[in-house]
């Protein structure tokens, strides 16, 4: 089963926009769940232009589904989350000033920092996945770290499948099977969308979570929130 984990940053940046509190996160992650939605996902980045740490906070009480906190392990990111107590944690190595996150890590240059903030998540419990392209040397060296799963970084099987090249997801496949292979569980995310999202969950084994944000929210101003979740969740039927 691949669950359908909803990122909700961008509703937080429709939100600061005004400086007020419309749309309001937690209502809309209350909705997300109601409507189908099997996790929520933020991303608090240090500047907090979308979710802001208070937010996470607001948002821990009523996340009944899986709550996974996305983010680049600096001191007061692994503070939040210690805190907060979500069931996962994403480690994503973005630099502050990233517009989004657009690498994955490099597992054998960051493994000890990486094994060592990984046990840290886990002796308290919370579940650990950190971001990869899918480079097999870099699959290999997830396994070093500790890690519970991995989350292949689809931003360039996104591209390529919009330019009609749908053999952008053979290293997925190929890294998917290691993985498997290896025993790390196996999540997915950026650009991922309506258009894009059946092929790579048909090519994918062993695919456990997609989180989207940013092309579910902009299909909801066409579709609505409730039709787009419920679109996603059927095109992540196992067959
Ligand atoms: C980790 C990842 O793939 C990102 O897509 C991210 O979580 C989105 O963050 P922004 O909403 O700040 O672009
Ligand atoms: N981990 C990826 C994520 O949460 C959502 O990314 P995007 O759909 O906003 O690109």
């Amino acid at each position: 089963m691949t669950k359908l984990s909803v990122n909700i940053n961008k509703i937080a940046t429709l939100r600061n926009s005004r400086g007020g509190d419309v749309p309001n996160v937690v209502q809309v992650a209350k909705d997300v769940q109601k409507f189908g939605g099997q996790g929520i996902t933020v991303h608090p980045r240090p500047d907090e232009r979308h979710i802001r740490y208070q937010d996470v906070f607001d948002l821990r009480p009523v996340v009944y589904t899986e709550f996974n906190i996305e983010g680049n392990p600096i001191k007061q990111f692994i503070d939040l989350v210690l805190k907060a107590q979500p069931e996962q944690v994403t480690l994503v190595p973005d630099a502050e000033d990233a517009i989004t996150s657009n690498a994955g890590w490099d597992t054998i240059k960051n493994r000890d920092f990486l094994k060592e903030v990984i046990s840290e998540f886990k002796r308290n419990n919370i579940r650990t996945s950190i971001f990869v392209d899918p480079v097999p040397k870099m699959i290999e060296g997830a396994v070093e770290t500790g890690t519970d799963r991995i989350e292949l970084y689809t931003e360039e099987y996104a591209s390529q499948f919009a330019k009609g090249n749908k053999e952008a997801v053979r290293p997925y496949v190929e890294c998917a099977e290691l993985a498997n292979k290896l025993g790390l569980g196996i999540n997915a995310g950026h650009d991922l969308s309506l258009e894009n999202i059946e092929f790579f969950k048909r090519s994918i084994s062993g695919l456990l979570e997609v989180s989207i944000g940013h092309a579910l929210i902009a299909e909801s101003i066409y579709l609505g929130l409730e039709n787009v979740i419920q679109r996603y969740l059927k095109l992540l039927k196992d067959s």
